[in-house]
């Protein structure tokens, strides 16, 4: 038997999660990132048993690592065959982006800044934003974060960069310093916006509905809304789970997804970060190009959608900041954002060289032709 993260919808409730299972080796195994499809009956039995499911799901997503419990070395060296780490692969990343225009895409939380316990604490050091400032200056380059667009601004604080905040729901072209601008209009694009009122009042509901149990924070996203439990007692998840589900019952036009150690309420619009990343090449100007080369670097759950695009486009590729094997659409890897800022600032010292030695370029060949002319 091998362990795979199922995706389990219910369509009464429009819940999906996502739930480790037991598979037989003997089939052969998905391709990574990929779901498991599982029938009907399957889907039943899971949910006779719901709420532990919901509480295994809780404990996958975002699994506590401790020291003394390392991944087993050899999960983890085949996981990095597979997934290698995008610094060991810089220049083979950059043959292949060769005579394309490199977008970037940057997840915030625990990509730019390090998972913390409290999400208001969640800061970007001084060095990141030098770096994603700098980015900013040779690529185009946009934040798709699952917080509101303004708390994520808030904590990245670069005007001329593009938000796409609430997974993608919510997004803003920059503000002012970017030459990526298209046509000098600001790109402004709303996917929800008649779901405001009732993300108000499931975010007041929750609130109430958990209060009971201690460490539970229910943050506002705007268009989406996050139940926290990095904070909860392990034994009240259950209970926390239970709440959760009730409340959801009554909104049959929301559905749930989970990240790292946090539920998302969200609507059931087919919006994600995946769509985010299309709509934002398509502003950009490239909607229809072969000449482009997003990458996406993300760590959670919700990224897989954005790093799925990539692979169906074939163009890019997305790069998954994980310490630990999980599955995963995308092609390579970087442990932690200490390693996120290294594979930037490698990016634009990279541009610097090539613009630098085109420039050299140039100017020989307009000293020749100015000398063939005298
Ligand atoms: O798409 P992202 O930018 O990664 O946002 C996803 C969620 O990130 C935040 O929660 C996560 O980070 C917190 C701070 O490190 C951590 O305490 C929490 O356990 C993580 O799930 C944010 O608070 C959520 O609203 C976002 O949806």
């Amino acid at each position: 038997m091998t362990q795979q993260n199922v995706v389990v919808s219910d369509l009464k409730s429009g819940i999906n999660l996502t739930i480790p299972v037991k598979v037989p080796v003997s089939k052969p195994a998905p391709a990574p990132g990929s779901c498991i499809t599982i029938s009907r009956k399957t889907l039943l039995e899971i949910n006779g048993n719901k709420i532990n499911s919901w509480v295994d799901s809780m404990r996958a997503s975002s699994p506590t690592h401790h020291k003394s419990t390392p991944p087993l070395s050899d999960d983890l060296t085949s996981w990095m065959v597979q997934h290698p780490s995008a610094l060991d692969m810089f220049e083979q990343i950059i043959s292949a982006s060769k005579g394309k225009q490199i977008v970037m895409f940057l997840d915030y939380d625990g990509t730019l800044s390090p998972i913390v316990e409290d999400p208001d604490q969640a800061f970007m050091s001084d060095a990141m934003r030098a770096t994603v400032r700098k980015l900013a200056r040779y690529f185009p380059t946009a934040i798709v974060s699952g917080r509101c667009r303004d708390k994520v601004y808030s904590f990245v604080r670069l005007a001329e960069l593009y938000y796409a905040g609430s997974h993608g729901m919510d997004i803003k072209g920059p503000s002012k310093g970017s030459k990526y601008k298209k046509g000098g209009q600001a790109v402004l694009f709303q996917a929800a916006i008649e779901f405001i009122p009732m993300i108000d009042e499931v975010y007041k509901t929750l609130q109430d509905a958990t209060k009971s149990i201690k460490g539970v924070r229910v943050e506002n996203n705007k268009f989406c809304a996050s139940v926290h439990f990095r904070s909860v007692d392990e034994k009240k998840w259950g209970e926390l789970a239970q709440q959760v589900r009730s409340v959801l019952k009554e909104y049959p036009k929301l559905r749930l997804t989970q990240g790292r150690k946090v539920f998302e309420i969200r609507p059931t619009i087919k919006w994600d970060k995946g769509k985010a990343l299309e709509f934002l090449l398509e502003s950009l100007g490239y909607a229809n190009c072969t000449d482009v080369f997003p990458v996406y670097i993300g760590d959670d759950r919700t990224d897989e959608d954005a790093f799925k695009v990539l692979r169906e486009r074939d163009q890019g590729f997305g790069i998954l900041v994980s310490k630990i094997p999980k599955d995963t659409h995308a092609s390579y890897s970087l442990q932690e954002p200490s390693e996120v800022m290294v594979f930037l600032r490698r990016l634009v010292g990279w541009k610097k060289l090539t613009l630098k030695r085109q420039f050299r370029i140039r100017r020989q060949i307009e000293e020749i032709k100015a000398s063939l002319r005298n």
